[in-house]
């Protein structure tokens, strides 16, 4: 299988809302178009990011469905179908390889504490519901399941697991995941912050959250991994840190502090659902500040 379509810069898709708060299938295909001229290689859509435990399943479809009539044959399209239930989940799988998506990708499920012959379970059930590629979503922060390599060495056995976004903090477990299955494996490097390092350790891509609100940074980055140039690496990934600091320094949600730059750049998808919150007050004006350092750190590396 050529893998080849999965390697780049994924950014994780934002849940984009009317005036009321509903899914905005405008504003959805709006952010389509902004990502796609940045040139990015795919979208991991309904994710985390995409605020996907806090979607009715019918919401969730209709953002698949939105992403899908815009961009297929496009981009790289993945579909997050990670939902607390396996039916559910099975549910966006089929919808998922319906629209056609290029893969599908879950977390494992989440509230109760899960043994990981459950965990195999649900992942292997909504595998065993389409023909679509799989990647598997390992992102312990979250959900409190850490992917561990032997339940990873039985998975990646069904032909159908193609890769792994590891969202995890150490860097090592990235280089573990790509040292056990190989190369014709995708890893993606999962937090956004090491992007450089999970890149240099192993990983072939990544897909991250906060991509959406600066692409031309991490497209940046990327490029300069490819071209082995490390220096320049390490001083983008540093201006990216700086960033990411801010934009989690607010007392809204990460999410809704993005789409407050986004609104900065012409793009409006609303904010956040509850019990997500927005960004308020002072905060507001700290805002043109945070997107200012992204304006200057492209100005920085251009050319
Ligand atoms: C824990 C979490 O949400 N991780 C995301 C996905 O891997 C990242 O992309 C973060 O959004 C990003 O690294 C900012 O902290
Ligand atoms: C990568 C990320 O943040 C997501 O799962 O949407």
């Amino acid at each position: 299988m050529n893998l080849e379509k999965y390697k780049g810069i994924i950014p994780a898709f934002y849940a984009c809302y009317d005036e009321l708060g509903e899914i905005s299938e405008s504003r959805t295909k709006e952010l389509c178009n902004y990502l796609y001229k940045k040139g990015v290689k795919g979208l991991y859509v309904g994710g985390s990011s995409g605020e996907c435990i806090y979607h009715s399943l019918e919401e969730r479809k209709a953002t698949l469905k939105y992403v899908a009539h815009q961009l297929k044959g496009k981009l790289t399209l993945i579909a997050h179908v990670g939902a607390p239930s396996t039916r559910d989940s099975v549910i966006l799988a089929k919808y998922a390889e319906e629209l056609g998506y290029d893969a599908v990708s879950a977390i494992p499920p989440i509230y109760f504490k899960f043994s990981e012959s459950s965990v195999y379970k649900y992942w292997t059930e909504i595998m065993d519901a389409t023909k679509m590629p799989f990647i598997i979503y390992n992102i312990p922060q979250t959900t409190g399941f850490d992917l561990s390599i032997n339940l990873f060495k039985r998975l990646i056995e069904n032909q159908k697991v193609i890769g792994v976004k590891n969202s995890s903090m150490p860097v090592m477990d990235i280089e573990r995941f790509k040292a056990t299955a190989g190369e014709d494996f995708i890893v993606f490097n999962g937090p956004d912050e090491q992007y450089v390092s999970g890149r240099i350790i192993g990983a072939d891509g990544g897909i991250g959250g906060t991509y959406g609100v600066m692409p031309e940074l991490f497209l940046m980055a990327e490029k300069f991994v490819s071209a082995g140039d490390f220096e320049n690496a390490r001083k983008i990934q540093h201006d990216i840190n700086d960033i990411i600091v801010a934009l989690c320094s607010l007392n809204g949600s990460l999410y809704s502090t993005i789409k407050e730059m986004l609104k900065l750049n012409g793009v409006y998808i609303g904010s956040v659902r509850a019990p997500l919150e927005s960004v308020s007050g002072d905060d507001l004006n700290k805002i043109a500040g945070i997107k200012a350092l992204i304006d200057n750190a492209i100005q920085k590396y251009k050319g």
